[in-house]
């Protein structure tokens, strides 16, 4: 029997990164994937496939040109699901090609097959012919994500009632679109089609989405989406989906009204893919979900030698979190020193328009009464957000009265996924807004907006004591809004 220092269950961001790790501190590392290729949900089924299909939307519709003093143009006509699926699986070789490439560098062994824990301290892989093997470990690591819930009123046939698996499997450009919950996949596919002018109505039990996001963002966020056309349907509860005699699927609400669309994307959550690894085994036990409960400082499970990573133990479920989610759990298992975690780490969503956030949000730092300020920055009031046409788009900031320091950024709109790290560097580094104010940035840009930001948040500060002095007003018009206490509880 071949025994490994590491078994990693799960070939995602977080299995990738622990094994890669214990591989780098000298260990045996063997990575089990029941997947053909390796690369997990996030290769496959998700982040790469979710974020590729937005961009050639964005390329392919002439999104970006859009609004541009009211010219408006579309790239290609009649743009069909092979569009959109070609890129996918040029992306997809890609990745799998250079995570194979990194495994084979650092000497990390894979497997393919099934795995199922015979105790804590072996695993039976079964591969697809049916044959077994047992492996011995030392540590493992779960990392084996999550799967899309498909609960049994929802009759599934992964072409007109799909999830979000079926949806990428096979891509196709509906002629109108359902999407059942606003979380962060509904939200990404109802805005991607949208950009496609398919007619997308979004079904959300609860009165609020993306509860996590600063409010102020989402308002803007869905201003956004209704300017657009989508009807965002909050407090409607889906009874049940059916199919009608032309194929259409139907989604009848609680209250009686049913909304027909060509294609329904049923978005209302996933599950901890543990069903099948035979946990009872070695003593791990999972909840409702299928997600697994870990110490969040070093993952481990509650069976010391075995770890979680990645998904399948909850929020924020990022690819970027998972990664470091399983090279903590690597670290630990091996008695490596562990770095500080930063405090904080930006969250990106990869809808149209994106939305990313870093740090507090106005709900949290009123909850923990911190005397704070905030600056406002449109895009449109920038240069850079001029010469592209940007008609939304906008930064929220959020300092402290107190220190002056920054307490948190929000985004929405043009390049907020990647606008938001010069946010994180300053929150992590513990600088004040006079870091925006004083150094020079590139203009044109979009970045400008955290210049024009800590300007307005400056101007809303009461001038009780000397505060380093802003030497200039700036060329571009400051965003004036009504002047708010800025006090907690305000
Ligand atoms: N860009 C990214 O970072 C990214 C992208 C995709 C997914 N993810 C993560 O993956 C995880 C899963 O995402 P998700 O969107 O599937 O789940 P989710 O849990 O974030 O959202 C599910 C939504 O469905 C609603 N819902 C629940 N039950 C329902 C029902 N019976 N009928 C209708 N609606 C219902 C919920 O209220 C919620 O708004 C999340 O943690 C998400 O953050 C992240």
């Amino acid at each position: 029997m071949e025994h490994f220092d590491l078994v990693v269950i799960g070939s995602g961001p977080a299995g990738r990164r622990a094994a890669i790790q214990a591989a780098k501190l000298g260990k045996s590392v063997m990575v089990i994937e029941r997947r053909q290729r390796v690369g997990g949900v996030s290769v496959h089924t998700g982040t790469i496939p979710s974020k590729t299909l937005r961009e050639t939307v964005l390329n392919l519709s002439g999104w970006r040109e859009r609004g541009f003093y009211g010219l408006s143009y579309r790239v290609k006509k009649d743009i069909e699901g092979k569009d959109l699926g070609a890129r996918l699986n040029k992306t997809l070789d890609y990745e799998v090609e250079v995570l194979e490439h990194q495994f084979a560098r650092n000497g990390v062994e894979t497997m393919s097959g099934n795995a199922r824990f015979r105790d804590d301290h072996h695993i039976v892989v079964t591969d697809l012919n049916g044959e077994t093997q047992t492996i011995s470990f030392d540590f493992a690591v779960i990392a084996v994500g999550t799967t899309p819930y498909r609960p049994g009123n929802i009759p599934f046939d992964d072409h007109t009632i799909v999830d979000s698996d079926s949806l990428v499997a096979e891509p196709r450009v509906p002629r109108s679109l359902t999407v059942v919950g606003a979380g962060v996949i509904g939200i990404e596919y109802a805005t991607i089609f949208s950009a496609l002018d398919v007619p997308v109505t979004l079904i959300e039990p609860r009165d609020t989405y993306l509860d996590f996001i600063d409010r102020e963002i989402i308002e803007e966020f869905s201003h956004d989406l209704r300017k657009r056309g989508m009807t965002i349907r909050l407090g409607a509860k889906v009874d049940r989906v059916e199919k009608d005699a032309q194929g259409w699927a139907i989604a009848i609400l609680t209250d009686g009204r049913q909304i027909r669309s060509d294609m329904l994307l049923y978005a209302a959550g996933r599950m901890g893919a543990t069903m099948d690894l035979g946990l009872e085994a070695c003593g791990v036990v999972p909840d409702e979900r299928g997600r697994l409960k870990v110490d969040p400082a070093t993952f481990q499970t509650e069976v010391r030698n075995i770890y979680a990573a990645g998904d399948v133990i909850g929020f924020p479920s990022l690819a970027s979190t998972s990664m470091e989610q399983g090279r903590i759990a690597a670290l630990h298992a091996f008695g490596a020193s562990m770095p500080p975690a930063p405090e904080f780490f930006p969250y990106g969503i990869y809808a149209v328009p994106e939305i990313s956030t870093v740090g507090l949000t106005e709900q949290q730092v009123r909850a923990q009464n911190i005397p704070y300020e905030c600056g406002v920055a449109r895009f449109r009031e920038t240069s850079r957000g001029h010469i592209m046409g940007l008609q939304s788009g906008m930064m929220k900031m959020i300092v402290s009265l107190e220190t002056r320091k920054l307490l948190g950024v929000h985004i929405v709109g043009e390049g907020a996924t990647e606008l938001i790290h010069i946010g994180q560097a300053v929150l992590n580094l513990g600088a004040t807004l006079d870091y925006f104010v004083e150094n020079t940035f590139n203009y044109p840009t979009l970045a400008e907006a955290y210049k024009i930001a800590a300007l307005d948040a400056w101007n809303r500060m009461p001038r009780t004591k000397p505060i380093a002095p802003i030497v200039e007003e700036p060329e571009i018009q400051v965003t004036r809004r009504k002047a708010r206490a800025g006090q907690a509880g305000a």
